[in-house]
Order: C-alpha cells, then structure tokens, then sequence
C-alpha cells in the first residue's frame, strides 16, 4: 500500500463486483485491516429496453456481496441514482449540446465516487475509503500508478484536494495482468470477470444512441459539415456525435482525408480541415482544480508534463496564469487533436499530479 496505516483503523472498500476492487479487499484483508465493503448504485438503466448491460446491475451487487461474504465483511449498498443523474448525466448531455467532448468519468469521481461515497463512508465509522483505481497516493497527493498504460490519475484529477487524506489506492503500485493473477492466486472468485467498459452508464459505449434516448432525439439536429476554408463538403447529424480528431463516419468524398477540427455548435456546423490543422500549441484551460500546489500562483510561469486526454502521451509544456481560474499552457511541440471538454492534467516530472482543468473551446483554440 501507499501508506503506512495503522491496524486499528477501519477501511471501507468501494466494491464494483469486479477485480480490482475485489483484490483490494483481499489485500487490505489479508494485511489485518478491518474492513468494510460499499457498492454503490448509480444507475437504474434507463437508456434503453435492451438486456445489454451497463454498470451496477444486480449482477455485479451480487458479485461484490459475494466477495464480502467470502471475507466475511459487512456490506453496504447505497443509492446515488439521483444525484449521479443530476451531477453526472446532465453534465455529460449538457457538455455534447455545447460542443464538447464531457469526461464523465472525471465528474463523477469529484461529485459521486470520491465525493459522496468517502462522506458515506465516513458515516459508517470508516477512516478512508479505498479503491481499485490505478494511482497512487503519497503524502496525502494524488500520483499516477505505476502502470502507465492503465493510469487513472487522469480521470481522479478534479478529486477535492481534501479528500485525498481519506482515500487509498492499495493497488496503484501494481498492473492489471498482475493484478488478475493475483486474483487468482487468492481465490478471488471474480478473478475473470471482464474489465468495466468505457463510460459505465452507457450501453455497448453507444453514446450516440444514449442521447438519442435520453433527449427524445432533439439532439438530432441536421447542419453543414464545413472545411476550414468556408467550403461546404456535407451534412451532419447533430454536432454532438463528432468530436476533434474523426476522420470515419462523416459521409464525406473528397480529394484527400478530412478531420473534424472544430464543432461550432452555436451555428450548428462542423468544420472540417487536413490532419495538420488539427495539431495546436497552446490550450486554455478552465474550472483549474489545483492537487500537488497550495495556491495557484505557484503554476504560474513552470514547466509541467500535461495529458489532454486520457490516453495521451505526456506533452512538455509551459503553464501561465491568466487568472484565478483559468491557466494558459504553451506546447513544446503541436498537440494533436485538443479536445474542449476533456481535461488538461498537469504532472510534475515525478508524476505529481499539480491540477488540471477543463479545456476550453471556442476562442481558445
Ligand atoms: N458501483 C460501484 N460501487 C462502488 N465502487 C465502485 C463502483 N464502481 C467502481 N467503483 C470503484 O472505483 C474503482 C475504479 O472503477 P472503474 O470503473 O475504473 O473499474 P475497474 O477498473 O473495472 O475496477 P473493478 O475491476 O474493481 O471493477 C473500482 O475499482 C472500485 O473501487
């Protein structure tokens, strides 16, 4: 673990039904902590009739109750559905309307996961809450994990400050085919179990068919598909089923490959334009949540590493204030396909995660 804690202290596990979260439980178990296990109902499924899953379906909060009674640990399961729908599925269609490209998985680790789930656990008499998360925790900060393909640090990024003295993540020095033979090797009987899919809430990740769903189909909102040049090459759907970087699915023929670049969702056009035009040297960055610093000053005028997107390579950098709440970071080298809406984490070099933000659209490109 990443920290030293005492035995007497009580540690409340947020139980998904699946590997990680199951192997944490052996593990902090295993090590003599007293342990409690919590999984949390955060969705009822309303996005379509189908039988395909999406997450916290009675099946996992069997598989995570099951886990407990292997251990022989209480376990408590609790509703966030109305609060996970107003924080997180508003946010999440919200963001499409405007243009954007929303990171569920970021807000919801702020306002549900590691907001109202580790308030919870305190309530219960737990010291921490502990997690199945690839990142780590030292002196009270957020780190990336270890396994640098798997790290999570990204979407735990907007996580209150605060609350990191109450979180662990046991398993953030390790990486997933370890974990799984561990699993395996403990008796852990979900040692199996597939990974979680991408956005947990949304069936087979058809994002387009939730919103569909979830708006009645006024998201469907036919436009030009437009090149940067002014020339009007096509039509589309509605501008959020496009975002930065797609090149399939457009509809469009044309002499040479064509990038969506920009989603002018006030004039409802997408604009088009050549691989090149989709690299940038700068971004804004807004809503900055500051982790690894006291004050916001002390990211004024650094050098950082900064991710745009989960899966992103680390990009040099230099940050400057433009105010209390929104930085500027200028590229080293061209960035490939900024996405407004994802976020803009800043690492130290040591992986310190420094904050992050929002990346702004519009102007800002
Ligand atoms: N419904 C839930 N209830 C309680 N905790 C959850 C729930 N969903 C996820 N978590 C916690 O958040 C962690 C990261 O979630 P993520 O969706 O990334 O799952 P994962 O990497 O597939 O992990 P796992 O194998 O534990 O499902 C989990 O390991 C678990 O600790």
């Amino acid at each position: 673990m990443d920290k030293i804690i005492n035995k007497n202290k009580t540690i409340a596990v947020a139980m998904s039904g699946g590997v990680d979260s199951s192997v944490v439980a052996y593990m902090l178990k295993k090590e003599g902590y007293n342990i409690i296990g919590i999984t949390m109902k955060h969705w009822g499924g309303e996005d379509s009739g189908d039988n395909n899953k999406t997450c916290c379906s009675l099946d996992d909060i069997y598989d995570a109750k099951r886990v407990c009674d292997d251990l022989g640990i209480s376990h408590y399961v609790v509703n966030f559905e109305k609060e996970f729908k107003e924080e997180v599925v508003k946010y999440f269609i919200d963001d499409y309307i405007n243009g954007n490209t929303p990171n569920p998985c970021v807000v919801c680790n702020r306002k549900i996961k590691l907001g109202k789930l580790v308030d919870f656990s305190k309530k219960i008499g737990a010291d921490f809450l502990a997690t199945g998360h690839y990142a780590k925790v030292i002196n009270e900060k957020l780190y990336m994990g270890d396994d640098v393909k798997k790290d999570q640090a990204y979407f735990l990024s907007q996580v209150k400050k605060d609350y990191f003295k109450s979180i662990l993540f046991p398993i953030g020095n390790y990486n997933k085919t370890y974990v799984r033979e561990l699993a395996k090797e403990l008796g852990v009987r979900v040692y199996a179990k597939k990974d979680s899919q991408e956005i947990c809430f949304v069936e087979n990740d058809d994002y387009k068919k939730f919103l569909m769903n979830m708006t009645d189909g006024k998201i469907f909102k036919n436009g030009e598909i437009v090149t940067t040049k002014g020339e009007v090459v096509g039509k589309h759907k509605g501008t959020a089923f496009y975002t930065i970087g797609q090149r399939k699915g457009l509809g469009i023929s044309y002499s040479k490959p064509l990038y969506v670049v920009d989603l002018d969702s006030k004039n409802n056009r997408v604009i088009v334009g050549d691989n090149e035009e989709l690299f940038r040297n700068k971004l804004i960055a807004i809503k900055i949540n500051l982790l690894g610093v006291e004050k916001i000053e002390e990211l004024d005028n650094i050098y950082c590493n900064i991710k745009t997107r989960s899966r992103d390579i680390l990009h040099r950098a230099k940050l400057k204030l433009i105010d209390e709440n929104k930085i500027e970071a200028s590229f080293e080298l061209g960035v490939r396909a900024i996405t407004p809406g994802q976020l803009a984490v800043f690492y130290r070099e040591d992986g310190l995660v420094l904050g992050s933000g929002f990346i702004e659209g519009g102007k800002s490109l």
